[in-house]
């Protein structure tokens, strides 16, 4: 039996297509598009995968785009300099910040600058302890994605065992937190957990965030198990391309053998982020605006 492979490129298509019509609505109602401000520092490889596929998706929504490429020896000062402006700016509803910064840079101090309103990324303080409670408010993009991606395949997802390799305050954590409020049962991994490969095994749904390439094996998956490939990592270039193909944290060809369903790289948890930036951009909009989104809108 081959895996269900979850086709995340078209479900975020469907997820963009409902977000652009509010945005329209948004900028009918106000008289200005809802912003999203992004903000990249120096060229992680990551990242810029990002910021080429996003630029072009948030015109296409309706909404106004503005990017930020700063050197890579910006300085923290320089950095906060623009976050302040970003916050007081009424065109910018988000602000985006690119994880991971130069190692120069302080990323927690320049996160906790941002405005919780503005905060679309779901990284701030107020955010992720809004998350922890269970209260409303702006989730991390990618993990919000991927809950919807296994809400999709499975309804329900009560009583299940999740494991999630990873516990980056961008991915794994906001993750678990998810999952467990939708009371799976949660265990995070990282670089230190001890029998990795057999924690695994465990999982009826397993989300790798890591960051290396192909390293959840095909025989870590339990026959069945959802599986969920957060990592995009660029390999070297092949003799004579310029560019190395893009993959995922999970050995992808021998792991869907065995998963019963599994996100591809590229084409499954990336184009839902996307998505997702965009769904919380036009949520801070509606916020500070004071404007109500319809009910069960997005
Ligand atoms: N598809 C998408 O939309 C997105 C993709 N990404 C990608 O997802 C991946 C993860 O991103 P992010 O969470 O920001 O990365 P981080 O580097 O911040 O976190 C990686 C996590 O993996 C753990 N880890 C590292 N090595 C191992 C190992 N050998 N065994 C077990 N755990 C390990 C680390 O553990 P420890 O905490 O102990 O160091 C850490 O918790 C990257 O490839 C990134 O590019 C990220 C965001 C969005
Ligand atoms: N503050 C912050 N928030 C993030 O969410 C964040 C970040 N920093 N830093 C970098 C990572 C990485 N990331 C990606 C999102 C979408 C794709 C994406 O759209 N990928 C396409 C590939 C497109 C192509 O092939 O070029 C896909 O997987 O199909 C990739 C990578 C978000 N991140």
């Amino acid at each position: 039996m081959t895996a269900q492979i979850i086709d995340g490129k078209a479900f975020a298509a469907q997820l963009r297509e409902k977000v652009g019509a509010l945005a329209a609505d948004f900028a009918e109602k106000t008289g200005r598009k809802a912003g999203l401000a992004v903000v990249l520092v120096g060229d992680d490889p990551a990242s810029q995968v990002y910021v080429r596929s996003k630029g072009k998706a948030t015109i296409a929504a309706n909404m106004e785009s503005f990017e930020h490429k700063l050197a890579g020896d910006t300085t923290q000062e320089q950095l906060e300099a623009l976050v302040d402006k970003l916050n007081r700016d009424p065109a910018v509803d988000g602000i985006l910040v690119q994880l991971p910064l130069p190692s120069h840079l302080d990323e927690q101090a320049v996160v906790d600058r941002i405005s919780p309103a503005k905060d679309v990324d779901g990284l701030t303080p107020v955010s992720t302890g809004r998350l922890a409670l269970g209260l409303e408010g702006l989730v991390p993009c990618t993990p919000l994605g991927s809950l919807m991606l296994l809400k999709q395949i499975h309804g329900d997802l009560s009583g299940m065992d999740a494991v999630v390799v990873g516990r980056s305050i961008l991915v794994g954590k906001p993750m678990a937190q998810l999952l467990l409020a939708e009371n799976c049962t949660v265990t995070i991994a990282h670089s230190r957990t001890r029998n990795l490969a057999e924690i695994v095994r465990g999982a009826d749904i397993v989300v790798a965030a890591v960051g290396r390439a192909e390293m959840v094996q095909a025989d870590w998956i339990k026959q069945g198990a959802t599986v969920i490939d957060v990592g995009i990592n660029r390999l070297p270039p092949e003799e004579g391309k310029e560019k190395g193909r893009l993959v995922g944290d999970v050995a992808f060809g021998s792991a869907s053998e065995v998963a019963g369903a599994i996100t591809p790289v590229p084409g499954g948890v990336g184009p839902m982020t996307i998505a997702v930036l965009l769904r919380n951009t036009l949520v801070a909009a509606h916020r500070i605006e004071s404007i109500d989104l319809p009910e069960g809108a997005l």
